[in-house]
Order: structure tokens, then C-alpha cells, then sequence
């Protein structure tokens, strides 16, 4: 067998199909089972049995994937061109039993699996925040304990809603009493609005959380974040789970539990690709409910949210090979 790579199969070439034609994939990247393999597969999980107030993150795999069409292959402050340095793919829906939240967490961890097996790295996107929970659990089997940077308006460590343990006000919680979690660097980023009660900071804490309100954004401004964050960080297993909602509404309309007073997408990008060089496992993209959205602004946000995530990772390069015999792919429709 030869060692040689085949270079990537890049999107579609929008100099020969226009960029509004043909079926919509991530980026009018290939799908996964068209290409051999995958480093970085960007899997949809349309799910939102998990909300506590507007539904409709289910459709925002489909309305993500329609905003990413205009997406270029460059990005010119990272230097990287993503989709020609790694393979990127398509790898389709999760199909999610929509009545029964355990068994579409299962789903979730079960299409997971079968692409960090393949030696691919995930961007999923969601979904409601849920769904971070079989992800980390997928994280936790394949690197131990991981870092966790959460971009988001709410804690999501609260307990239980109407006594139900798995939603999307409740995945870091869980994931801390499963031991998913490195306590030594977990940070909130984005966090403002009211809470329950002051108890809701307490708990937070003691899980080890650490919190860069949106405020904190606006006062010390994005370099001072950034350099708090990496060495929070350090060179730690990494994963990112951004609800959209950590943008200010004017930013991101289409989401379930808006709150007033957030970032600009401009202070979340520039967040990110601050974040260049840490060690990146996986990421997540969660909570668009597009049937809140206008002109796309939300779905344009989590396009290039999720193109900023894959360009980090492409500017780490491969990940490690798999053993030959072990690539498992095709799993998504
Ligand atoms: N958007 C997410 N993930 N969580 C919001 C839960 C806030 C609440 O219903 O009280
Ligand atoms: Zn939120
Ligand atoms: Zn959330």
C-alpha cells in the first residue's frame, strides 16, 4: 500500500456551479461517502427535544448548511485554506428519535464514535445544547478528561428542568458528574442575564468553571480574553461548544432563549481564531432555531462560526492515523 494521501476533494468549484445551485452540504463540501475518509467531518444533529422555551433547533443542520454556500476557501487572517490542506466532508444528519431523549443522545454518540474511530475530528452542528453531552462523553473516551471552552449566554450547569436530567439548561452538569471534564480548565465565555437564583454561581464554580461574562468582553476587550483563555487552557485536549446564543440578538435572532447585552459575531470570531495552536479535539455549534431568524443572520453567524472552528483545526494539520482496517465511515445519510 502507498502512503501517498490523495489530495483533498475540495467543494464544488463555484467558478463552474454557481453558488446558489445544486443540493446544499456544508460548504459544498463533499459528503462523506463520497470521499474515502474524512480529518475534519462536520456531522448535523437535528434535535430539540431538550428546550426549555422556543423549539426549533431541529432545523438548523438544513439552514446552516443553505447559509454556508457562500463560504471561500481562504482565510486569510488564519493563512489557511481548510478545505484543500485536510479533507473536510459532509457526514449528513444524525438520525434522532425526536420523542425520547436518551435514545437520540445515544444516536448522537454513536454517529460520534464511528467518525473519532475513522480518525476524523467533529464540528457538529446541532441541535439544541443538549447534544453536547453524548459529544463529551465520545471526548472523554478518546482523550480522558478534556478542556472545555463554552461560548454561550447561559451556564447550562443547572440541575434538572420539571425533574428531567437531560436538556439544554443541564449538559455541563451532567458531564461534570460523569467525570468528563478537566476541572483545571473549563471557562463560560459570553455569560449575562438573569439566573435563578445566586446559588445557580456557586454551583458553577465548584465545578470549576470559570466565567468571561459578555461584559468582561466589552471591558477588557478581546486580546486580554483571548490571553486568559489559552492559558486557562494550555495544551490540554480542547473542545469548543458554542450556542449561538452567546451573540447578542441583533447578532443571532434565531435562537431559542435569546438575552440581551451579548457579543457581536465579530468579538466571537476574533475570540477564536485568538485560540490558534491550542489543541482542538471537536466542536459544536448548537442552537440555531431558524424559524426565529431573519434575512439568516443567525444561520450566516453559525456558517462561518463553524468555518473559523474547521480552519483551526486545519491549521493544526492532520490528526493522528488510525491503525489501517480501522476507518469506518458512511453511517449518515
Ligand atoms: N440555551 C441553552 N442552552 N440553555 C438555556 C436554558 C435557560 C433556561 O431555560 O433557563
Ligand atoms: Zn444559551
Ligand atoms: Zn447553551
Amino acid at each position: 500500500m502507498n502512503n501517498q494521501q490523495p489530495s483533498p476533494v475540495g467543494p464544488v468549484d463555484s467558478s463552474r456551479v454557481p453558488r446558489y445551485a445544486g443540493i446544499a452540504t456544508f460548504a459544498r463540501l463533499p459528503r462523506l461517502e463520497d470521499v474515502e475518509r474524512a480529518d475534519i467531518a462536520v456531522m448535523g444533529v437535528p434535535f430539540d427535544t431538550g428546550v426549555s422555551y422556543r423549539p426549533g433547533a431541529r432545523f438548523a443542520p438544513a439552514a446552516v448548511r443553505e447559509a454556508s454556500r457562500l463560504l471561500r476557501p481562504y482565510h486569510p487572517d488564519l493563512d489557511v485554506a481548510p478545505f484543500a490542506s485536510l479533507q473536510v466532508a459532509d457526514a449528513g444528519d444524525v438520525a434522532c428519535n425526536p420523542f425520547d431523549i436518551p435514545e437520540a443522545l445515544d444516536a448522537v454518540q454513536a454517529s460520534a464514535a464511528t467518525l473519532l474511530d475513522a480518525g476524523s475530528r467533529i464540528v457538529t452542528v446541532g441541535g439544541d445544547h443538549t447534544i453536547a453531552l453524548p459529544l463529551l462523553r465520545e471526548m472523554h473516551r478518546k482523550h480522558g478528561p478534556v478542556s472545555l471552552l463554552h461560548f454561550d449566554a447561559h451556564l447550562d450547569t443547572w440541575d434538572t428542568y420539571f425533574g428531567a436530567d437531560y436538556t439544554h439548561g443541564t449538559p455541563f452538569r451532567r458531564a461534570f458528574e460523569e467525570g468528563l471534564l478537566d476541572t483545571e480548565a473549563l471557562s463560560h465565555v459570553g455569560i449575562r442575564g438573569p439566573l435563578y437564583s445566586k446559588d445557580d454561581l456557586t454551583d458553577d464554580a465548584r465545578m470549576g468553571f470559570g466565567i468571561v461574562t459578555s461584559m468582561d468582553v466589552m471591558n477588557q476587550g478581546v486580546p486580554a480574553v483571548v490571553q486568559a483563555l489559552r492559558e486557562r487552557v494550555g495544551g490540554r485536549p480542547l473542545y469548543i461548544s458554542i450556542d449561538i446564543d452567546c451573540l447578542d440578538p441583533a447578532h443571532a435572532p434565531g435562537t431559542g432563549t435569546p438575552e440581551a447585552g451579548g457579543m457581536t459575531s465579530r468579538e466571537l470570531l476574533a475570540i477564536l481564531r485568538g485560540l490558534d495552536g491550542c489543541n482542538l479535539v471537536s466542536a459544536d455549534v448548537v442552537e440555531v432555531a431558524p424559524a426565529y431568524d431573519h434575512a439568516d443572520v443567525t444561520a450566516v453567524a453559525a456558517s462561518h462560526v463553524a468555518y473559523e472552528l474547521i480552519s483551526l483545526m486545519a491549521r493544526q494539520g492532520a490528526p493522528e492515523p488510525v491503525p489501517a482496517g480501522a476507518a469506518r465511515q458512511g453511517a449518515h445519510g
